[in-house]
C-alpha cells in the first residue's frame, strides 16, 4: 500500500535523566540537589538522504536536538521549551516533499503526517523518562505529556476525513474477521461500509495513542515465502529476470480460486473489481486527456500488457497443470495487479528483508492524509506479528485510517482509484528543467544554491510564507529559476539579493509553463457528472483538482508581477 511503509530510520530515542548537583552560592556548606531533565531527539544522521537539506533548515533556525529542563520549572517555561522541541522534531521528520515546501521562515506545523510523527516521537521520549524521574521531575514530565497529547488531539480535530457509515459487517467480512481471530488476529476494530470508500475499519472501543488497534500474526501474512514453498516456484525460478513480486502476483491469481487455500476467507472477502485508474474506460481516459495522469496511466497499462503477453500465454501453454489458462486471462491479471497495487504493504520481515505482502484484515483500512496509523511495517520478532499502533486517538465508532504514504493524487487515482478528502500536501506537479547553463556555472544552475536538483510545485493556498518575493511559490524553485535566469544577462549590484527584472523573468517563466497546461485541461462542463460512471466521475474530480492547483499558480504569479509593476 505504502511504497515505503516504514520510515527509513526508526527514531533512535536517546533519552536520559541527569542529576546535577549545584552548590548553593550563599551557603557553601549546603548542597542543593537540582534535578535536570534532559530530552534528546534523534540526532540528524548523515545517512539520512535529506541530511543536507535538514541541516540547512535546522542551522537557519538555530535548532537544537538536546534540551535541558530545570526541575522545578514553571508550566510556562516547560511549554516554551516544548515548543522548541516540537520545532526541531518537525524538521527531523520531514520527508522529501514536505522539506521541499518548508520555507525558511515557517516553523510548522507543516502537515498532519509530519506533525503526528514529530509529536509521537516526543511523546515516546517523555514516556520513557517517567521511570527514572523524581516527584518534581514527574510534574514537569506530566506537563510535557499533557501538552503533547493535547497537540496530537488538535491535529485530529482538524481532520475532515469523516465518512458516513452505511452498514457494519456482511457475511464475507464476518467470516474474514472470525477466521482472523481464530488464527491469532487481535483487534480493537470492526469492519464497516462507507459509501465513499467501500469497506473500512471503525474502532469498536476508544483507542488511545500508542494502543495497538490491530495485530496480525506472521502466519496470516501473504509473502514471497509462499511462492518459494509452492510447485510454481519450480517453473518460475527458471525465468530470467522475474521478480518475487511478479511470482507472487501469479501465485495469487491461482490461489484466488483454490478452494483448499489457507487464505480462502481472505480471497473470498476481496472485491470482485477494484476500480482503480488501471481499469478506466475510454470516456474517463478522454476526460483525462491534457492532464499529467493521462500519459502516466497509458504507460502503466502498456507496461502491464507487455508483461502479461510475455508471461501468461507461454506459462499456460508450457505448464497447463500449474498455470490453468482459465485463471490467467488478461482481466484476471489486471485484477491481481490492482489487488497488489492497492492492497500490498511493504514490510520488513523477520529476516530483515523488505517484502511486499498482503495483510488480511489490515487491507481493509482506508487512507487519510491525517491518519491514525503511521508506524507499522516491521514484523515484531518477539511476538512474530505485525502491529498497527495508533498515533492519534480513535474514538469508538470512528473510522480508523492508515497512511498509505506521501502519495500525490495522480498516484492514488491510478493505483488506488480515489482522491482523499481535504488538502493533500503531496499533490505536487513535478517540474523537469532542461537546463543549459554556462559551463562554469552548471552546479549552481542545477541546484539554485539550495541543494535541490529536481523541482515541484503545488497549490499555492498551502503556502504559509509571508516573506516578500516568495509569491506563495516554493523557494527552491524560485532560487533555481533566479540562478538560471540571472545567467550573464543581468548585472546585479553587490549585496543585492533581489533584482526586479529577474523576478519578472522568473514569474513569466512559470506563467509560460502553466498557462498552456491550463489551456490543455479544456472545459469539462459538458460532461454530465451525475449520470456518469465511477471512472468518469473520478477523472473529472482529478481534472478539477489539477485546474485548482494550476489556476492558483497562475493567480500567484500574476499577483507577483502586478506587485513588481507597482500596480
Ligand atoms: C487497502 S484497500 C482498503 C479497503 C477497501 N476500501 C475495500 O473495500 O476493500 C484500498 C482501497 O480502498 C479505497 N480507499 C482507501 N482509502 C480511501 C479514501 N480515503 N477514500 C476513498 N476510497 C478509499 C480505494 O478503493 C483503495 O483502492
Amino acid at each position: 500500500m505504502q511504497k515505503s511503509l516504514f520510515p527509513s530510520q526508526l527514531p533512535t530515542i536517546i533519552s536520559r535523566l541527569q542529576e546535577m548537583v549545584i552548590a548553593a552560592a550563599a551557603s557553601p556548606d549546603v548542597l542543593l540537589q537540582k534535578e535536570m531533565i534532559t530530552l534528546c531527539l534523534q540526532p540528524l544522521s548523515d545517512s539520512d538522504p535529506l541530511f543536507s537539506q535538514k541541516k540547512r533548515l535546522s542551522d537557519a533556525r538555530n535548532l537544537k536536538f538536546e534540551f535541558h529542563i530545570p526541575v522545578p520549572s514553571t508550566e510556562e517555561d516547560v511549554l516554551n521549551i516544548l515548543n522548541h522541541i516540537v520545532r526541531s522534531a518537525r524538521i527531523l521528520h520531514l520527508d522529501e516533499v514536505e522539506i521541499y515546501f518548508a520555507e525558511d521562515d515557517a516553523c510548522g506545523p507543516f502537515c498532519p503526517k509530519n506533525e503526528l510523527e514529530s509529536l509521537n516521537s516526543i511523546l515516546l521520549i517523555i514516556d520513557s523518562l517517567f521511570s527514572c524521574a523524581k516527584s518534581d521531575g514527574m510534574e514537569v514530565l506530566q506537563v510535557l505529556q499533557k501538552a503533547t497529547v493535547s497537540m496530537i488531539n488538535c491535529v485530529g480535530a482538524q481532520n475532515i476525513d469523516s465518512m458516513i457509515v452505511k452498514w457494519v459487517d456482511t457475511d464475507a467480512e464476518e467470516s474474514l474477521m472470525k477466521w482472523g481471530k481464530d488464527h491469532g488476529v487481535r483487534t480493537k476494530l470492526k469492519i464497516a461500509y462507507f459509501e465513499e470508500a467501500g469497506r473500512g475499519a471503525i474502532a469498536s472501543e476508544d483507542i488511545n495513542i500508542g494502543d495497538i488497534a490491530l495485530e496480525i500474526p506472521k502466519s496470516l501474512i501473504i509473502s514471497e515465502d509462499l511462492v518459494l514453498e509452492s510447485d510454481m516456484f519450480d517453473v518460475l525460478r527458471n525465468l530470467e529476470g522475474i521478480t518475487c513480486e511478479t511470482m507472487l502476483l501469479l501465485w495469487s491469481m491461482r490461489e484466488r480460486y483454490n478452494s483448499n487455500s489457507r487464505f480462502k476467507n481472505y480471497f473470498e472477502a476481496l472485491p470482485k473489481c477494484f476500480n482503480t485508474g488501471l481499469s478506466f474506460g475510454v470516456d474517463a481516459l478522454s476526460v483525462l486527456e491534457g492532464t499529467l495522469v493521462f500519459e502516466e496511466l497509458l504507460q502503466a497499462r502498456e507496461h502491464l500488457h507487455q508483461q502479461y503477453d510475455a508471461l501468461c500465454p507461454t506459462l499456460c501453454a508450457n505448464h497447463p497443470d500449474v498455470f490453468q489458462p482459465e485463471m490467467y486471462s488478461w482481466d484476471q491479471y489486471l485484477w491481481a495487479c490492482e489487488l497488489w497495487y492497492s492492497n500490498g504493504m511493504k514490510i520488513i520481515c523477520s529476516d530483515g528483508k523488505l517484502k511486499t505482502c498482503l495483510v488480511p484484515v489490515a487491507g481493509l483500512l482506508n487512507h487519510s492524509v491525517c491518519p491514525h496509523i503511521l508506524r507499522y511495517g516491521r514484523m515484531d520478532p518477539e511476538t512474530k506479528s505485525l502491529k498497527f499502533p495508533v498515533s492519534r486517538p480513535c474514538k469508538g465508532g470512528e473510522q480508523c485510517f492508515l497512511s498509505y504514504g506521501s502519495l500525490p493524487g495522480s498516484h492514488l487515482v491510478i493505483f488506488y482509484g480515489f482522491l482523499p478528502k481535504g488538502n493533500n500536501p503531496y499533490d505536487v506537479i513535478p517540474l523537469d528543467f532542461d537546463v543549459s547553463c554556462a559551463e562554469d556555472d552548471t552546479s549552481q544552475c542545477q541546484s539554485g544554491e539550495t541543494g535541490w536538483t529536481s523541482h515541484m510545485i503545488r497549490g499555492t493556498w498551502l503556502s504559509k510564507s509571508s516573506k516578500p518575493h516568495t509569491y506563495h511559490l516554493p523557494s527552491p524553485l524560485l532560487a533555481h529559476l533566479r540562478a538560471v535566469l540571472k545567467g550573464s544577462d543581468f548585472e546585479m549590484d553587490p549585496g543585492e539579493s533581489i533584482h526586479e527584472e529577474i523576478e519578472r523573468s522568473v514569474l513569466e517563466t512559470i506563467l509560460s509553463i502553466f498557462t498552456p497546461m491550463m489551456e490543455a485541461l479544456g472545459d469539462s462542463d459538458e460532461v454530465d457528472r451525475e449520470s456518469s460512471n465511477w471512472d468518469v466521475k473520478l477523472a473529472l474530480d482529478y481534472k478539477d483538482l489539477q485546474s485548482r492547483i494550476i489556476s492558483s499558480i497562475l493567480v500567484s504569479c500574476t499577483a507577483g508581477l502586478r506587485e513588481l509593476n507597482g500596480s
